[in-house]
């Protein structure tokens, strides 16, 4: 049989599955965890222990069709300035609770676009984060960035407030497919945002791209990855196009006929990966790439690499604090999500609470099973003496689950006492391998495919 025809019949195009973010994933999170749970495991953080801090930007002045994330379309600045006084409020609401000498060890602002802020709201939002969270001397600030968002006023002021990790968005250089998924960006505009980071001082510049797009072929996405290459990134995601219309409605802009069909999008995924190997970048994970002295290559060779909200991360800090509408919080003892919607994120701040409305409480076990999902993601490779070494007996919940893989995926995987393996020929399987493992599997929650 085929190689495709194999992992076909694994239901690798019929199975829909989580990304695995984060365990439980977060259409799991129930109403029954929210403020109070948020300010308990605020409150009780080791002062010691640097933290990683998330800030929502939830706004864009353009809204392509094909994004999935939470964001919403502006053409003014007035209620981007008025989200960030609510930031500010419950960054101070938190500089109230967290225990004194905290530090900040990491910061990522995401969205949307962050870049969507002019240079005086970017200092502002910084130092309010900064005098919330000091940062340790040794921090990483990293920021996603549209290159057509943004300029070099906004990104001096960036590198003024310690920026040194940059994300762009390209997606894909070819113009029908940027027509199809209503997102114009010139080449020249992207290659002149490059050139303005690397001039101001960026170490570690990733690039996001999608395959499975609209009218993407295999002339077509090698175009855009060569071009990309010219751009010289020290890190790539490749993600396949998540066409879930009942969550982005937006995505009902887009022509599903013009969709490639399941094989080609495996193939446009293959002939990618084959040509960032070639120019000598290491894999990384399902689906990113990274230059061999990249921090991210570092943590996979040293088993340090992790998968949080943003993809794979050699981030070390043990908590993240969620701050904005939508962002998650990762807490010792369980995950927070802020209110989803950005009036009734600021209604709650503005009323001096906490905007925690969902999320879930750890039990043992789940620490268990996050950590084998999380290994298979990032290593491919559950390793059952570290779980053995951290949760004694009760790594016995998961023979039941390593004989089922063992039973289905058979020879592309190798089970033994040490670990269980996913071999290359079986990586394509990955999420749904890990998906044995998930006890949480909800009802009626229509995930993206899994190829
Ligand atoms: C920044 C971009 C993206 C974020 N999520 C996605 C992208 C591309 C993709 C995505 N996330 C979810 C789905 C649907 C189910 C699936 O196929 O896996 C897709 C396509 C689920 C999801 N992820 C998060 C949440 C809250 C949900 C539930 C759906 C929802 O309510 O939106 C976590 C999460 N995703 C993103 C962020 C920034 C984030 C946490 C704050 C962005
Ligand atoms: C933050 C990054 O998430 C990716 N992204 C946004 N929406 C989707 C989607 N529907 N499917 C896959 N990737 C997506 C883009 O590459 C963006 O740059
Ligand atoms: N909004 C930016 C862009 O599209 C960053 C990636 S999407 C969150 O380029
Ligand atoms: S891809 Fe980026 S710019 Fe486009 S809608 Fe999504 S967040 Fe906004």
């Amino acid at each position: 049989m085929k190689q495709i025809d194999r992992l076909r019949a694994l239901g690798l195009f019929d199975s829909r599955v989580p990304r695995y973010t984060s365990y439980p994933t977060a259409p799991v999170f129930s109403t029954a965890v929210g403020a109070a749970f948020q300010k308990a495991q605020l409150t009780t953080l080791d002062p010691a222990a640097p933290v990683s801090v998330y800030i929502h930007i939830p706004f864009c002045e353009r809204l392509c069709w094909f994004c999935a994330c939470r964001t919403q379309g502006t053409q003014t600045l007035s209620p981007v300035e008025s989200y960030i006084g609510t930031v500010e409020k419950e960054l101070s609401l938190l500089a109230d609770i967290l225990p004194e000498g905290l530090r900040m060890g990491r910061l990522h602002w995401g969205g949307g676009t962050p870049t969507i802020l002019p240079p005086a709201l970017i200092h502002r939002l910084a130092q309010s984060i900064k005098s919330a969270v000091p940062p340790t001397t040794d921090w990483e600030f990293s920021v996603e960035i549209d290159p057509t968002m943004v300029d070099r006023e906004k990104i001096a002021a960036l590198a003024k407030e310690g920026m040194n990790r940059a994300s762009i968005g390209i997606q894909d250089f070819d113009p029908e497919v940027q027509t199809a998924i209503g997102r114009i960006q010139p080449f020249d505009v992207t290659a002149a945002c490059v050139a303005d980071l690397r001039a101001a001082g960026i170490h570690s510049l990733n690039t996001d791209l999608v395959y499975g797009l609209p009218h993407q072929d295999a002339a077509r996405i090698a175009e855009t990855v060569d071009k990309v290459l010219t751009l010289a990134p020290d890190r790539v995601a490749l993600f396949g196009y998540a066409h879930v219309p009942w969550v982005a409605k937006r995505q009902k802009l887009i022509d599903d006929t013009t969709l490639p069909g399941d094989e080609t999008r495996y193939h446009l995924a293959e002939l990618a990966a084959q040509k960032f190997q070639s120019a000598g970048f290491a894999n990384i994970g399902i689906d990113h790439f990274a230059r061999p002295q990249d921090g991210l290559n570092l943590a996979r060779n040293s088993g340090h690499l992790r998968r949080n909200f943003q993809g794979y991360t050699d981030d070390h800090c043990p908590t993240l604090i969620g701050v904005g509408a939508s962002s998650i919080s990762r807490f010792d003892g369980g995950y927070v999500q802020n209110a989803a919607a950005t009036a009734a994120y600021i209604q709650r701040i503005e009323a001096g609470d906490l905007a925690g409305t969902r999320g879930h409480q750890l039990t043992l076990i789940d620490k268990m099973r996050a950590r084998a999902i999380e290994m298979l993601m990032c290593d491919f490779r559950l390793d059952r003496t570290e779980l053995q070494h951290r949760f004694g007996s009760q790594t016995q919940q998961l023979t039941a689950d390593l004989k089922a893989v063992m039973t289905t995926y058979g020879d592309l995987v190798t089970l033994t006492d040490e670990a269980l393996v996913i071999e290359a020929e079986g990586r394509a399987l990955t999420r749904i391998i890990a998906s044995v493992f998930d006890a949480h599997k909800p009802e009626g929650v229509r995930y993206s495919q899994a190829s």
